[in-house]
């Protein structure tokens, strides 16, 4: 049974209380612009406090991960813990006085074309009953992250397997695993830094590579390899950056491949740029991988009860499985066009006579249509910005995007202030407008109808 409310915002309401909501909350709140922040989870930053393991670091030095006007305390080291950015992330609420209506997920917005407005739909489940809420307001900021939801890729035979699978964020620290042989599934940050956790604590990993990674030193001649690929973006072009981050990269870790480590086609900064895959920044796994303590295999073939058969043929004994898959954004699953239904039904028809006639490339063009139609004009069907950096953070109709740059914390940052300055302007426009014939409304930020 539920509750129904329906609530008007004189402001932008925002999606999400990650780093990201938090920034863009702050910067309105320095224009003096009222808004609303929602968020699924019963805290701020639920990615870091829930969904991350406890030897947690910031990778990217401290200068590159502080919010908008409220820096980093002094006494911060240059890499922080998970612990002490949760501490500034609290810190950073209170001083602008945010405070997000927790445990309600969104779970659809609409633009409303004949009044210009959204329709933002909430399940509340904080009371004993849930109340299905309704906000209504002219901006809308989307802030839900690119990892919001855990991959979880099928493995033939995965259900026989028989012993503990998990996703790498529901890991926590290797004590549970000690003395355990844990195939460790993905080469990025997390599967890296699980596996050496892994070594930590003494149980046995193999880390599954199916393609490749490029590695990095996290230092390069005592500076972070990432503020010394910034500054040399200021006179190189991208090409040549990734070239000298390579020719780094080989003198002080050496050959990778040798390991195992295939290197991607691509340079590490392009890849990131057109792929979104972050380049591992190596804070010891490398070491362990070179002594053999986390063995490299390549990719999984089926598991069955207590094996995984890999691609090469080889059978390897294991007890339990860490799935480092990765992530994405959930965004395609509560923005929603206007026009979704009926280009859902036209796909529909289309792939039944596709299916009739069996009239392949014509029938893919249309279908192409549907897709493209489907999609949201500033989201593409993978829940992030259609316009790279530092065009997709503003679509149309009042709808925003903040932290879908793949640039971390730093271009959350930027795009917090690029958002609030935006929706700041035509918050006054419209404000000044119906000052006075809504004055009694708008002392406050919420009213209820
Ligand atoms: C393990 C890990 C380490 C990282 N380390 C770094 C680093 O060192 N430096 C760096 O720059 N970047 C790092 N990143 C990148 C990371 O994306 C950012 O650090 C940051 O958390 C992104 O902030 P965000 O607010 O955009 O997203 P999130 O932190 O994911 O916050 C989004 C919030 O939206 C909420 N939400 C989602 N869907 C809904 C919904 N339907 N309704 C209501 N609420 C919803 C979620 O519960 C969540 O609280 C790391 C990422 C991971 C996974
Ligand atoms: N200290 C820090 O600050 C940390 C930061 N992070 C950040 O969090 C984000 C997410 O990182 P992460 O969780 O590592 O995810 P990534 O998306 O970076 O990596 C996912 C990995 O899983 C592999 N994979 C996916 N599906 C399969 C499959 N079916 N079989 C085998 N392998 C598979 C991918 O391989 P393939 O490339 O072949 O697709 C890839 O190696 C990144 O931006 C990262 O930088 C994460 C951990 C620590
Ligand atoms: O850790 C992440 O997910 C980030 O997005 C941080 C980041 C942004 N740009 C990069 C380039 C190289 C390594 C990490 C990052």
């Amino acid at each position: 049974m539920f509750t129904r409310r329906c609530i008007w915002v004189n402001g932008p309401v925002i999606v999400g209380a990650g780093p990201s909501g938090l920034a863009v909350g702050a910067c309105l709140k320095n224009r003096g612009v009222p808004f609303v922040v929602l968020e699924r989870a019963d805290c701020i930053a639920s990615l870091w406090q829930k969904r991350t393991y406890d030897r947690l670091k910031l990778h990217l030095p401290k200068q590159f991960c502080q919010l908008p006007y409220f820096p980093f305390p002094d006494d911060f080291p240059e890499y922080p813990t998970k612990y002490q950015f949760i501490n500034y992330l609290e810190s950073y609420a209170k001083h602008f006085d945010i405070n997000p209506n927790f445990n309600e997920t969104v779970q659809s917005a609409k633009y409303d074309e004949t009044f210009g407005l959204w329709r933002v739909k909430t399940i509340s489940a904080s009371g004993l009953i849930p109340v299905e809420i309704e906000y209504i307001c002219r901006w809308l900021a989307v802030a839900t992250g690119e990892n919001a939801e855990k991959v979880v890729p099928e493995f033939e035979g995965l259900t026989d397997f028989g012993g503990p699978v998990a996703h790498a964020c529901d890991y926590k620290s290797g004590k549970s695993y000690c003395g355990e042989r844990v195939l460790v599934v993905g080469c990025g940050n997390s599967g890296m830094e699980v596996s050496l956790d892994l070594c930590n604590h003494n149980a046995k990993p193999s880390m599954v590579v199916r393609s490749s990674v490029h590695v990095l030193p996290r230092e390069v001649f005592g500076k972070s390899t990432f503020e010394f690929a910034v500054s040399m973006m200021k006179w190189l072009p991208l090409w040549l950056v990734d070239k000298l981050l390579l020719i780094f990269a080989y003198l002080i870790l050496g050959n990778t491949e040798k390991y195992g480590l295939k290197r991607p086609c691509l340079g590490p900064l392009e890849l990131k740029n057109t792929a979104g895959k972050t380049p591992v920044l190596d804070i010891g796994a490398l070491r362990k991988i070179k002594s053999g303590k986390i063995k490299i295999v390549p990719g999984i073939k089926k598991f069955s009860r207590g094996k995984v058969e890999l691609l090469n043929g080889q059978t390897l004994e294991i007890d339990s499985v860490i799935l480092a898959t990765g992530y994405r954004s959930n965004v395609p699953s509560w923005l929603k066009t206007y026009a979704i239904t009926c280009v859902r039904n036209l796909r529909t028809v289309v792939t039944t006579l596709q299916v009739l006639f069996l009239i392949y490339s014509k029938i893919k063009i249309l279908i192409n249509v549907c897709n493209y139609l489907q999609e949201n004009e500033l989201f593409s069907n993978d829940g992030v910005p259609k316009n790279p950096f530092p065009n997709g953070w503003k679509g149309s109709g009042g709808l925003y995007a903040v932290g879908f740059t793949r640039r971390g914390l730093s271009g959350a940052s930027l795009d917090a202030i690029s958002v609030a300055h935006d929706i700041a302007h035509a918050w006054k426009d419209e404000t000044k407008q119906t000052k006075k014939s809504f004055a009694a409304r708008h002392r406050r930020c919420i009213s209820h109808f």
